[in-house]
């Protein structure tokens, strides 16, 4: 069964990763991590403890487009995607990309980041993630989810959504 592409979104440590790839599983198609699309610049920027800005996601996002319109028919991509200019971005590729936001209070989302140390992104920039997220708006197709739960069931939350858009 064909499904649109999936953007699987939210701040850093949302477990977008994560439920990303357990979606993909679940719907059988591919899956991809947004992290691995970043130029050794950004990288080394949000490792220096420095945010990044729309000049350097710019590059990023374009690529992130390219693998989605590259996958019409399904793939689901973990991104922040915090700004709607950014999913507008996203969207210039690939019209019919669906997005989950993974949304959750700095203290779970705190928690979280500090249960896996070792990965790139120091924890201190997490209140600016909170500050440049933009929810998403009503005329944007996508759903928003609660991560105080298991991972497994916030990936039920989403195929329930999804089943319901299709039926409809
Ligand atoms: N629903 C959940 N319940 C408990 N732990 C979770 C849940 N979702 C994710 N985690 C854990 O939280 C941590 C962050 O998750 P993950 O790395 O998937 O987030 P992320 O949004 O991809 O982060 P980043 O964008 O910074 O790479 C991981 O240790 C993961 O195992
Ligand atoms: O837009 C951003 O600021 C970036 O995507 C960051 O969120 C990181 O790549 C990431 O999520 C790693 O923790």
């Amino acid at each position: 069964m064909a499904h649109t592409p999936l953007v699987v979104m939210g701040v850093s440590g949302s477990g977008k990763s994560t439920v990303g790839a357990a979606v993909a599983q679940r719907l059988r198609v591919p899956f991809a991590d947004a992290d691995d699309f970043h130029p050794p610049a950004n990288i080394a920027k949000m490792t220096a403890g420095h945010a990044l800005d729309d000049h350097d996601r710019h590059p990023w996002l374009e690529a992130i487009g390219t693998w989605l319109a590259e996958h019409p028919d399904g793939g689901v991509m973990s991104c922040s995607a915090l700004k709607r200019k950014y999913r507008d971005q996203l969207r210039h590729h690939a019209h019919e990309i669906a997005f989950l936001l993974l949304d959750g209070t700095p203290e779970v989302i705190r928690k979280r980041q500090a249960s896996r140390p070792g990965h790139f992104m120091p924890a201190s920039l997490l209140a600016s993630q909170f500050a440049t997220l933009e929810h998403l708006a009503p005329d944007e197709n996508g759903v928003t989810i609660d991560v105080d739960q298991s991972v497994d069931a916030v990936v039920e939350e989403y195929l329930r959504w999804d089943r319901s858009v299709r039926e409809s």
